[in-house]
């Protein structure tokens, strides 16, 4: 790989039976390759022994160099400048003696952090630069702007997550969506990071559930702008089916166990969950019961020795639940209404089914319809008390609404990233596309509507990070819906814009329109699931009036 090629040399390999090209001064050897080309091989025949840059930047983008390098580059071009050396690795941030130090919680109790005078100190300075610069293609601290929320240890996890995402996940995530699969190997390796650990909400991280703790870290400085930096880096990969089958099910089915289930019952399951050897969801979604949770049916009653409850009903649209070790499930146990309700860890065993449903997006979420018959769960599986389920379902929303506010912004700007690179390249009447106004118009208010989004959603993450769980519970439900509405608009608007920058590429699958057309069929997840957007509006407004009232507004 590391030879050296004059142009002279890469010249001779002109043939049919011998065929290297240039890009960017690389030499590739696609004489095996043409036959499988998807664009044919007669358009790599004609630049046979040539420098195909110019074509190929015009019907690809860098994923697939990233992807092919590997297998087909021979070397490179003897004018070639040495490249400069990658970046060390991110230090392992230590803590620093002059800061305060939180002890580690017990297991299933839980600390707020206190921000040590260091940590307060370093949240004042801008951040180097970091990625593709582009405008609104990332958090506005990415480009050096000044931001209170973030620090060192920020910058050495988004370079960490950015590294594996952009090496081992983004390359092949076309591959694992139309498949409908991630390799097993992905999630655990969300384990061995220590990254499952830190996607529960809880700060500081649980490390004395887990030996892998996050490597750029320490863990008792990590708090909820780290888990938001971790989703929001995973979602560059511009797929919620592969965000959702490595968080999808544990960062909403794992939290109720965690915060309120009984310590025998977190310290046996939850070290396995961490390691990524086991997977949990959540099912609370029933054939009959969405965004009206308090109509849910499937039932469990207690055994006559009141050893048990057997559980008897069916879930439906549950991510990840084909995989799933255990399920965190929503049971009536009570009369009707809110107040019979009850959470359930109920694990795989005898009764338990599961099927796997076809979607319109995120396929490799592993969308799924479970049906329990006469399943023997052990009442120690109780998660909170019996009949007071719903608090727990309650407290869990905002959680999850957060998780799905960061992808859709994410997915936006990748949508808006993916717009902008391509409107520099095509050309259509003579002119770029960025030249344009009416496209640039386009950018515009997709632009305007992320950072809007993006403001609200730090100013909100840091409510939750200074308030506690129940505080946060209380007095910010109806801001996390109204921006959960916020979000899933702005990503369905900057889907529809980006299809139509991209035309006709957004609506074949794969190649350079291959995320937009992803992202396109994946917005209903979002608008849908974790209380539509129609509700979240009308909550948006009920429930801050409500709080308000409360706090003593005067009207
Ligand atoms: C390292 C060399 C190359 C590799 C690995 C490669 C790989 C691919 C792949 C995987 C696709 C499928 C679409 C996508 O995923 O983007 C594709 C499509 C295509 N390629 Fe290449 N290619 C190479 C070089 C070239 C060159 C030099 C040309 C032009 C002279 C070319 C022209 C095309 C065309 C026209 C398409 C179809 C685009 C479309 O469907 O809109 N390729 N290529």
């Amino acid at each position: 790989m590391s030879k050296t090629f004059s142009a002279a040399d890469v010249a001779k390999h002109n043939k049919t039976t011998d065929l290297y090209i240039l890009v960017d001064e690389d030499v590739y050897d696609l004489t095996k390759f043409q036959d499988e080309h998807p664009g044919g091989k007669k358009i790599l025949q004609r630049v046979a022994g040539k420098d195909a840059s110019k074509q190929f930047w015009k019907y690809h983008n860098e994923g697939i160099l990233k992807k092919y390098k590997a297998q087909l580059q021979v070397g490179s071009l003897d004018t070639k400048k040495q490249e400069a050396p990658p970046p060390p690795p991110p230090a392992e941030a230590k803590p620093s003696s002059s800061e305060k130090v939180v002890p580690a919680a017990e297991p299933g109790q839980i600390v707020v952090p206190v921000p040590g005078p260091a940590a307060q100190q370093e949240e004042a300075e801008a951040q180097d630069p970091f990625g593709s610069l582009i405008p609104f293609a990332d958090p506005n601290w990415y480009h050096s702007y000044h931001s209170p929320y973030y620090n060192d240890t920020h910058a050495a996890l988004r370079a960490e997550v950015r590294e594996w995402v952009e090496s081992e996940l983004e390359p092949y995530v076309t591959e694992w969506d139309e498949a409908k699969k991630v390799p097993d190997n992905i999630y655990k390796q969300m384990g061995e990071k220590g990254y499952l650990a830190g996607l529960m909400g809880v700060h500081p991280y649980p490390a004395h559930f887990t030996k892998n703790t996050v490597k750029s870290v320490p863990p008792e400085k990590w708090d909820l702008f780290h888990e938001m930096l971790l989703t929001d880096e995973l979602s560059r990969t511009g797929s919620g089916g592969l965000v959702w089958n490595l968080i999808g099910g544990f960062g909403i089915g794992c939290p109720p166990l965690v915060k309120f289930g009984k310590k025998s019952l977190v310290n046996r399951i939850l070290p396995g969950i961490l390691a990524g050897d086991k997977r949990i969801c959540l099912a609370i979604t029933e054939p009959d019961a969405g965004s009206d949770v308090a109509n849910l049916t499937c039932e469990a009653k207690l055994s006559e020795d009141g050893k048990h409850y057997i559980v008897n009903g069916e879930k439906k649209w549950i991510t990840n639940g084909i995989w799933s070790d255990y399920f965190t499930t929503a049971v009536r146990t009570g009369g009707e209404g809110m107040n019979g309700i009850s959470v359930l860890l109920i694990e795989r065993t005898e009764g338990v089914s599961t099927r796997k449903m076809d979607c319109q997006g995120v396929w490799s979420s592993g969308t799924t319809y479970i049906t329990f018959e006469d399943v023997k769960v052990p009442v120690e599986n109780l998660i909170g008390k019996e009949n007071q389920g719903f608090k727990v379902i309650m407290t869990n929303f905002n959680h999850e609404r957060i998780g799905i506010i960061i992808q859709c912004v994410r997915f936006s700007r990748v949508c808006f990233e993916e717009c902008v690179k391509y409107a520099n390249k095509r050309k259509t009447f003579g002119q770029k596309l960025i030249n344009h106004p009416v496209i640039r118009l386009k950018l515009a208010h997709m632009a305007r509507q992320i950072e809007a989004s993006h403001s609200w959603l730090e100013n909100l993450v840091y409510q939750c990070q200074r308030m506690g769980e129940t505080e946060a519970m209380l007095r910010l439900g109806g801001a996390i819906a109204g921006l959960k509405a916020q979000a899933t608009t702005t990503f369905e608007f900057c889907t529809k814009e980006a299809a139509q920058i991209f035309g006709g590429l957004a609506y074949s699958r794969g190649g350079q329109g291959g995320k937009v057309e992803r992202l396109y069929r994946d917005t209903l997840a979002y608008k849908i699931p974790g209380g539509s957007e129609e509700i979240m509006l009308d909550l948006s407004i009920r429930q801050s009036l409500r709080v308000h009232k409360a706090l003593g507004m005067k009207l």
